[in-house]
């Protein structure tokens, strides 16, 4: 990755897809995890994907395998909080991966979409991969965490939204280009 790779997670609704494909976002996610409340139904995951076919990458993001398999054949990647053996792997976790062999990409995330920032540890920076940076990033952070720690990308969700699970398209806007612009 030379660009800095930039993902929101949890859109759930067109507008918010045609937002990111027109923001310069790399890469989207549909949440599978049972008990968020940015959880998308199959079917309507499914409908977003096709949407987004060739126009930006789409990840399916849930706990554990058996959250994303509904969708797994129609995304780019799935990114999880445990490993799975599937082709392209986002292994998520807020503890140093004891293997990042075979992974797509690594994330830091202590936050599991809640918004909650808290001090990045400088381990992140030996992890033997790319690594992607999320957890309570916003416009007001994101640039200071991208000068720290240079990451490959970094991810967010709660810091681009106006209320609980809802996209707005000012915050995304000021999110990309202060992330990119650090
Ligand atoms: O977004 C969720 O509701 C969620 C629930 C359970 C596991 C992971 C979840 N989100 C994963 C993401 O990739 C988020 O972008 C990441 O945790 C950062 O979230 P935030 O702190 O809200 O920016």
């Amino acid at each position: 990755m030379s660009e800095l790779f930039v993902k929101v997670c949890g859109i759930t609704t067109t507008e918010q897809l045609e937002w990111a494909i027109d923001l310069g976002y790399d890469a989207v996610g549909l949440m599978r995890a049972a008990k968020s409340v940015r959880l998308m139904e199959p079917d309507r995951a499914r409908e977003l994907v096709e949407h987004a076919a060739g126009r930006i990458d789409t990840f399916a993001v849930g706990l554990t395998l058996a959250d994303v398999e509904p969708i797994i054949d129609v995304v780019d990647t799935v990114q999880l909080y445990e490993y799975a053996d599937v082709p392209s792997l986002a292994l998520a976790s807020d503890t140093p991966p004891e293997s990042t062999k075979g992974l797509e990409y690594w994330f830091y995330d202590a936050s599991h979409g809640t918004g909650t920032f808290a001090e990045i540890p400088a381990w992140v920076t030996s992890v033997e991969a790319d690594f992607v940076l999320a957890g309570g990033l916003n416009p007001d952070n994101v640039a200071e965490v991208v000068a720290r720690f240079r990451p490959a990308g970094v991810d967010v969700s709660s810091g681009v939204e106006s209320s609980s699970g809802v996209k707005d398209y000012d915050r995304m806007k000021a999110f990309i280009e202060a992330a990119r612009g650090a």
